[in-house]
């Protein structure tokens, strides 16, 4: 069987390869397809080894994020955020830069507020109507962003189609079940960026994080994360285990959505980014990573998947609408 990418505490996520799933015999398929449900409704976290999304390709995509944070402030803000509706654009930290954390009000503030510190820039599906994407003004550096970002888009899609019939398989249900429920592509592709922080910051407030715990709220999402560490995933025991970065995985966890669909049989666990301890220098370096936020199609009503329920008396929660619930979501949060 497979490796554990992480092990500790009671939470064990399975490291899985996908080539198996994609490419195996149909003994392979179904092995895989198994451990990937299984690794879900135990941790609601996997990784996945050898996904058809390749090593050049995402580091081209990790390059071309961080060309779009070193825009300047003006320029960035150029693509804010708007609506939960919309769900495009950029945010920004949710402070000043901590150079300039000298004066004893300042340092009060931080104390007082501390904001993840953190900047996202949000991508949906191109064509929305109503919707059109916050694209920034490509002249230098940043020529070819919306195209790579597009293509991205569209190959993180083609991968959580396949995931998701992954799920179905392990499910012993029709392997295209969930098909019609993903294939519109009404997902969010969310550039993160943790800038560099002075190390002042994490002693003034111990209680200090670069991201909130939280679960996601739609089906799956795919996580890329680069080198550096910090993310952290909730054991049944209620402690934050280590899900340690490994070179080339993507990591995938479930969403709230997916467990409501599942009657409750996946789980969305709660996961948080802090800074790992750092021996070296003042400053924390930065950190980047990108997650794909999956969605069933917004027009799509969800109501539990065949087989994870006996009866109707055993069916946790009404049917919703994916779009709706969504935004109810993303209102109780910006
Ligand atoms: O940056 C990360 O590694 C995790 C980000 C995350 O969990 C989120 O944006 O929902
Ligand atoms: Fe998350």
């Amino acid at each position: 069987m497979e490796k554990a990418a992480v092990q500790q505490d009671g939470l064990l996520i399975p490291l899985i390869d996908f080539s198996k799933f994609l490419n195996g015999t149909e003994a392979q398929k179904l092995e895989t397809a198994q451990a990937i449900l299984k690794g879900f409704q135990t941790a609601g976290f996997i990784y996945l080894k050898n996904i058809p999304i390749t090593p050049e390709t995402r580091a081209h995509v990790f390059g071309t994020s961080a060309k779009l944070f070193k825009l300047s402030q003006e320029e960035k803000m150029a693509c804010a955020w708007t609506t939960p509706q919309a769900n495009r654009g950029y945010s920004e930290p949710g402070r000043e830069k901590v150079s300039l954390l000298t004066e004893a009000d300042e340092v009060e503030k931080v104390r007082a507020a501390a904001p993840d510190i953190k900047e996202s820039f949000e991508i949906g599906r191109e064509n929305e109507p109503g919707h059109p994407n916050q694209w920034p003004v490509e002249k230098g550096e940043l020529v070819g962003f919306k195209d790579t970002m597009t293509k991205f888009f569209d190959d993180c899609n083609a991968l959580q189609v396949e995931v998701m019939r992954a799920i179905a398989v392990g499910m012993g249900i029709d392997p295209g079940y969930f098909d019609s429920y993903v294939d519109v592509g009404d997902n969010t592709l969310r550039l993160l960026h943790y800038p560099a922080v002075d190390k002042k910051v994490f002693q003034i407030n111990p209680g200090q994080v670069r991201a909130g715990e939280h679960s996601d709220y739609g089906s799956i999402t795919l996580l890329f994360q680069d080198q550096r560490g910090g993310l952290q995933v909730k054991s049944p025991n209620g402690q934050f285990v280590d899900a340690t970065p490994i070179e080339d995985t993507c990591v995938v966890n479930a969403g709230d959505l997916l467990m409501r669909w599942s009657n409750d049989t996946i789980k969305s666990t709660i996961h948080r980014v802090v800074e790992p301890p750092q021996a070296e220098g003042d400053v924390h370096p930065p950190r980047y990573s990108i997650a794909y936020f999956c969605n069933p199609n917004f027009k799509n009503f969800i109501e539990a998947i065949p087989g994870t329920y006996a009866t109707e008396a055993e069916k946790k929660y009404p049917g919703i609408n994916s779009g709706e619930y969504l935004v109810q979501r993303l209102t109780a949060t910006y």
